[in-house]
């Protein structure tokens, strides 16, 4: 596709970055809806190894597809479509680089109410915003577990409590986005990206939308996916809580090195004055 002039030559624009596998159904309505969205100047759909026609639908309706040949996961998803974004700048540099918008493919017709998501961060109020799903349409399937857990965690390791913690409608500036490379592993993305932004500093605030997806069901296949968002999440948090304690390790395992050594250097210091005065 090519890209569309923005509105405001002095805004940095949004590209808009889609994650998508096996989403025929729903890609077409959601490009549509993600290129009309004021300030769209690409829309990018990662088809993530779909076993269907996805990328095609995906390419029909106007997006830029780039595609992984094999299923690596919706952080990969991500990090691919940035990257695309990244590519797209070099290739036709510009003073400010845009900034991203991360939908899901799911949201067909609806994802035309994403505007207010990207409004706090091309005014620089905030550095990254988090959709808000009205909750009648949110709640359809399970019992909230997998987001109570995410929530809970972001919590113990920033202080904040996100409302929707697995939503992943964001907007974020490419400073943001660059920051908190590389994204946790799978469905493990957004928890991961929460609280690695918090932990730069930079600010964050979740907007109500009147975005719709596809509900998780109750079937055996809803609750896999249940078992491996809750598995992806879980890593992402264990990795940010051992990255500090790792940090320490290294700090004192360096400092008994330093240590070490200089106590060996002393050590061959007084020998070889020792054979000094010896002889
Ligand atoms: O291996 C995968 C699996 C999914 N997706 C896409 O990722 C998005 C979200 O997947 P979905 O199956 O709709 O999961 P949900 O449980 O509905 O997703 C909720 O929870 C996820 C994190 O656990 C967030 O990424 C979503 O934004 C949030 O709506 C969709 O566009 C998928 O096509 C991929 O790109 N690769
Ligand atoms: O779709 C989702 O957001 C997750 O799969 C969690 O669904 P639940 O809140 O219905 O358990």
């Amino acid at each position: 596709m090519s890209e569309r002039s923005v509105p405001d030559p002095a805004s940095p624009g949004l590209a808009v970055v889609i994650a998508a596998r096996d989403e025929e159904w729903l890609i077409g309505a959601t490009v549509r809806a993600a290129a009309a969205l004021p300030g769209a100047a690409v829309v990018l759909v990662v088809d993530d190894g779909s076993r269907d026609d996805t990328a095609a639908v995906a390419g029909a309706a106007g997006a830029l597809v780039l595609r992984h040949g094999a299923n690596r996961g919706k952080g990969a998803a991500m990090e691919t479509g940035a990257e695309g974004v990244r590519l797209l700048e070099d290739a036709a540099p510009r003073s400010a680089p845009r900034h991203l918008l991360f939908l899901d493919a799911d949201l067909g017709e609806s994802a035309a109410g994403a505007a207010p998501l990207a409004e706090p961060v091309c005014s620089g109020a905030a550095d990254m915003t988090i959709a808000l799903l009205p909750p009648t349409r949110l709640r359809l399937g399970g019992h909230g577990y997998v987001g109570a857990f995410a929530r809970d965690g972001i919590r113990r390791a920033t202080g904040w409590e996100p409302e929707q913690p697995l939503s992943g409608q964001r907007c974020l500036t490419r400073a943001a986005f660059e920051s908190v490379r590389p994204l946790a592993a799978g469905f493990g993305a957004e928890t991961g990206m929460t609280v690695d932004v918090l932990r730069m500093g930079f600010t964050v605030v979740e907007v109500d939308v009147p975005l719709e997806h596809r509900p998780t069901g109750t079937d055996l296949r809803g609750q896999l996916h249940r078992a491996r968002q809750f598995a992806a999440i879980a890593r992402a948090l264990a990795e940010r809580e051992l990255r500090p304690a790792l940090a320490r390790r290294g700090r004192r395992l360096r400092q008994d090195v330093r240590a070490a050594a200089s106590a060996t250097a002393a050590t061959a210091r007084r020998a070889s004055r020792r054979r000094l005065m010896g002889r």
